[in-house]
This record gives structure tokens, sequence and C-alpha cells, in this order.
């Protein structure tokens, strides 16, 4: 069975499939939206990361007629109380400016102590399958605690990657490598926990 993975960010999409290619669900085959004909997406104007998820699998499955697979995500800095969050992506006005965003962030923490850095990247990803009566929709959330350090460091990763150092690790989550950041981060633990509903759908033929 073909699902849909549904994301305009190259360097996630690649983390998506990554983690769901090592899941090793039989009978799964992923494909991008490069392989399906261009579809209206909804704009990204959810309150939550989880309405936002639901949102764009919706959009994939109702368009496609496939399973659906998308992720949204963000980084919750406990000293702006949540923000950037859903905004993230285009924190500094410009979307996907991984850049601006994060000389943005640094910005606004300058005069914020190091014992008040506190963050968490968030990812909730949806799988929608479409069925008789409608689309059967499966949330998660998987959350990575760190904090933000002063000055970006490390070419792995994308987004805040080089601004964020996750909880017990001396390095940034741009300093870590595919292997070290799937296993511990947010897209990853979100991910382990829709790989249930992945074999079940697998499991329908
Ligand atoms: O919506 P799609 O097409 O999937 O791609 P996007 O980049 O717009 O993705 P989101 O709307 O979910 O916004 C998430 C933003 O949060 C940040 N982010 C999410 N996960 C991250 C990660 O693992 N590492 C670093 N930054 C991340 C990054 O700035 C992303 O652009
Ligand atoms: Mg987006």
């Amino acid at each position: 069975m073909r699902v849909l993975v549904a994301s305009r960010n190259a360097k996630k999409l690649r983390e998506l499939r990554r983690v769901l290619d090592r899941a090793g669900i039989e009978g799964i085959e992923l494909v991008g939206l490069d392989t399906v004909p261009p579809y209206p997406e909804a704009p990204e104007t959810g309150e939550t990361f989880e309405a936002n998820a639901g949102a764009k699998a919706r959009d994939g499955a109702a368009a496609t007629g496939m399973a659906c697979v998308a992720d949204d995500s963000g980084l919750e800095v406990d000293a702006l109380r949540g923000m950037p969050g859903v905004l993230s992506a285009r924190w500094s006005g410009r979307h996907g400016d991984d850049e601006a965003n994060t000389a943005l962030l640094l910005g606004q923490l300058q005069d914020v102590p190091d014992e008040r850095r506190g963050a968490a990247f968030v990812s909730a990803c949806a799988l929608v399958v479409p069925s008789d009566d409608g689309f059967v929709t499966t949330v998660v959330r998987g959350e990575w605690r760190g904090s933000i350090v002063r000055e970006p460091r490390g070419d792995n990763g994308f987004g805040y990657d080089p601004v964020f150092r996750p909880e017990g690790e001396e390095r940034t989550a741009a300093e870590l490598s595919a292997d070290e950041k799937d296993a511990q981060s947010h897209r990853g633990r979100a991910l382990a926990q829709l790989v249930p509903a992945l074999a079940a759908l697998a499991a329908t033929g």
C-alpha cells in the first residue's frame, strides 16, 4: 500500500521518511508530494500543532484518496511563554527562513540568563486514512526538552537545530548525527507512536 508523506520542507520530509523507513513497516511504500498531482493546501492557521498536522494530512488524503502522514512542529520557548510555537516556521515573517528565524529568537533571548533558557521541540504527527464514511484520523505528539544556546553551532538538521541543546547533551541538535537526532527527537518520538496504526493499516492490504 502507498502512503503519502505530506511536507513541503525537504529536510523535514527526509527525517519523516528516514524514521518511518527505519521502523520497517512491511507492506507500506512511502511516497512524497512530488509523486502526486498538485492540490490546494489549506494554510496552517490552526491554534495547535495537532490541528495543523490533522489538516495537512486530511488535505493530502482527500486530494489523492491515499492514506497520508503529516507533521506540524515547532519550538516552544519557556521565556517566551511557549512561542514561537505554531508560528515557528515564519517567526521572522519569512516562511522557512531558518537563519532569520534563529537570529530573531537569539536577539529576543539576549538578556535571558542561562537558567531560564529552557525550551522544547514539539511534533504532532497525523495519519489520515480515507474510509467509506469519511476519514479515520490518528494524531500523536512527541516532545524533546532542552535549552537555547547563545550562538548557532553545527550544520546538520534544519530550522532551530543549531541553537537547541537537548537535555543531557553538550552538543546542539545540529551537531548530532541523523541517527542520534532520530533516536531522541520530538519527531522520532511522535512517529514511534504512529507505528501501530501504520502496521494495522498495512495489514488491511
Ligand atoms: O508544513 P511543512 O510543509 O511540513 O513544512 P514547514 O517547514 O512549514 O513545517 P511546520 O509548518 O511544521 O513548521 C515547523 C517549523 O518549526 C521548526 N522545527 C520543527 N522541527 C524542527 C526540528 O526537528 N529541528 C529544527 N527546527 C524544527 C522549523 O523552523 C520548521 O520550519
Ligand atoms: Mg508548514
